[in-house]
């Protein structure tokens, strides 16, 4: 049984040319014109692009005392509907919890999703287990690694383990990811603004001003660069973030941003609003920032030191948030978005002027592909390629609201934006798992997908570094001590 999407014009990250797609058995078999199937998409007016990964998402999350409410059925549903084809999860290690453990714990959890899903491994605690578990979570697939430098007392770690765990990465060719923010001195001004009555969810923003991501981005960088191991930097919300990222581009180091698509277009106004459960479901680290801060996030994006819009899709439900009254500090940290992740950016960046398509394609899917080790099997249209594509309307409209989403939660952060440019068909390896509209998308269909180590940019950095490294002055002959 083959598929063919026809009348399309297929935009990738680096081409825009009109053809048709022959799908058969989950793979692009043909690309060009004219093509025949047994059954036909029809994508007149349509742009035929890679479907978008989301390489930042907590499904079912333990977190804050609750589990993050959308789960691998509900999150890649609404991932799907949205035009994302693939999400990469974090399995988090309870600290002293083993990374296999862990991992079976996660497999568990993903049973159901809907589109294909992969994880990033967290480095929680450190020690000989860790050390050795994370080699054979390379040999499961599990190429990538997250660190917390925040929520002390929690998931955070310093910087002997940062620097412990990066250079274990650098050594598996694998990528180090970090959560940068001063955790010790978020934990400080987080008990002086409660101790000054300051207990509204606008606390968790004034304990987490933008200085804070940028000293631990900073210093994540620099410990990288010591460590020799390239760098993905998650949820860039402001400036100073951006900057030393930036700067470390520049620099010829191996460092990728990552903003999310709230920081992009929803602002710290809404922590202010009289409504408590308004400003509490708003409430993220990093927190949304000031305009200046998205502009600069934009302006990323478009040269290129920014290089992945994410979601960190962590959804809470409205009660949920609600165990945080009195004390912002207890208010669980997150905010959904996969459904809205594509058609906000396409709204916003392409509409605009900010982006080309192929910069969407860039940013919302390809870029993720090749920093994480999916390329070409994800975010390509290319023969052999996973049949993982959205037939993209840009003159399809609706109004975001939380009464029509997939997602389980009972709002949405981005509630009555209007958004133009939206799926008319999402494929999942070859299956329309959303058709016009109608959801179509099938439980247990989605499949991890292992992933590779030692990507061509890994591999330059280890021999730049093997080439740079301290070595003894070879010399002629010793002086005489005097003596
Ligand atoms: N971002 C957030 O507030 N919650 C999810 C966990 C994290 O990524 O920090
Ligand atoms: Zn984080
Ligand atoms: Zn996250």
């Amino acid at each position: 049984m083959s598929t063919v999407i026809r009348n399309g014009t297929v935009v990738t990250h680096d081409l825009t040319y009109r053809a048709d797609v022959r799908i058969e058995g989950g793979r692009i078999v043909e690309i060009g014109p004219d093509l025949k199937g047994d059954t036909e998409l029809d994508a007149s007016g349509c742009y035929v692009m890679p479907g978008g990964i989301d390489p930042h998402t907590h499904l079912e999350m333990p977190f804050m005392g609750t589990y993050s409410t959308d789960d691998f059925a509900s999150g890649t549903r609404a991932a799907l509907a949205g035009g994302t084809t693939m999400v990469i999860d974090f399995c988090l290690p309870s600290p002293g919890q083993g990374l296999m453990d862990a991992l079976s714990m996660w497999h568990n959890k993903s049973g159901r999703a809907q589109c294909d899903y992969s994880y990033h491994m967290a480095i929680t605690w450190w020690g000989e287990e860790v050390f050795d578990g994370m080699a054979e979570s390379v040999k499961r697939g599990i190429t990538s690694f997250k660190h917390f430098m925040a929520y002390k007392g929690a998931l955070m770690v310093n910087d002997d383990e940062l620097f412990s765990s990066f250079r274990r990465v650098g050594d598996l060719g694998g990528v180090a990811m970090v959560h940068a923010e001063n955790g010790d001195v978020v934990a400080e001004l987080t008990a002086k603004l409660l101790a000054e009555g300051n207990s509204g969810p606008e606390g968790h923003a004034y304990s987490r001003p933008s200085q804070v991501e940028g000293e631990a981005t900073n210093r994540a960088i620099m410990i990288a660069d010591m460590a020799g191991v390239p760098l993905y930097v998650v949820h860039t919300s402001c400036e100073e973030s951006h900057e030393a990222i930036r700067r470390a581009r520049q620099q010829g180091k191996r460092v990728w941003g990552e903003p999310l698509i709230q920081h992009l277009t929803l602002d710290e106004s809404e922590y202010f609003n009289a409504d408590w459960d308004h400003a509490a479901r708003r409430v993220m680290s990093p927190p949304f920032r000031n305009k200046a801060h998205q502009a600069s996030l934009w302006a990323g994006l478009q040269s290129g030191s920014l290089s992945v819009v994410a979601t960190d899709h962590c959804a809470f439900s409205t009660d949920q948030k609600r165990m945080g009254l009195g004390d912002f500090s207890k208010i669980p940290n997150g905010t959904g978005g996969l459904e809205d992740r594509m058609p906000m950016l396409w709204t916003h960046g392409v509409n605009t002027g900010r982006l080309t398509p192929n910069e969407f394609v860039a940013v919302t899917s390809t870029n993720a592909a090749k920093i994480f080790g999916l390329y070409p099997k994800k975010g390509a249209v290319a023969v052999g390629a996973d049949a993982d594509l959205v037939v993209w309307d840009p003159a399809k409209e609706k109004t975001i609201s939380a009464t029509r989403q997939e997602s389980a939660i009972d709002y949405n952060v981005f509630e009555g934006h209007k958004v133009k440019g939206l799926p008319r068909f999402t494929l999942t390896r070859g299956h329309v798992a959303c058709h016009d509209g109608e959801m179509r998308a099938k439980e247990g269909h989605g499949q991890f997908v292992a992933r590779e180590p030692n990507m061509p940019v890994n591999r330059a950095l280890t021999q730049w570094k093997a080439l740079t490294a301290p070595r003894p002055v070879e010399r002629s002959g010793i002086p005489a001590t005097g003596v």
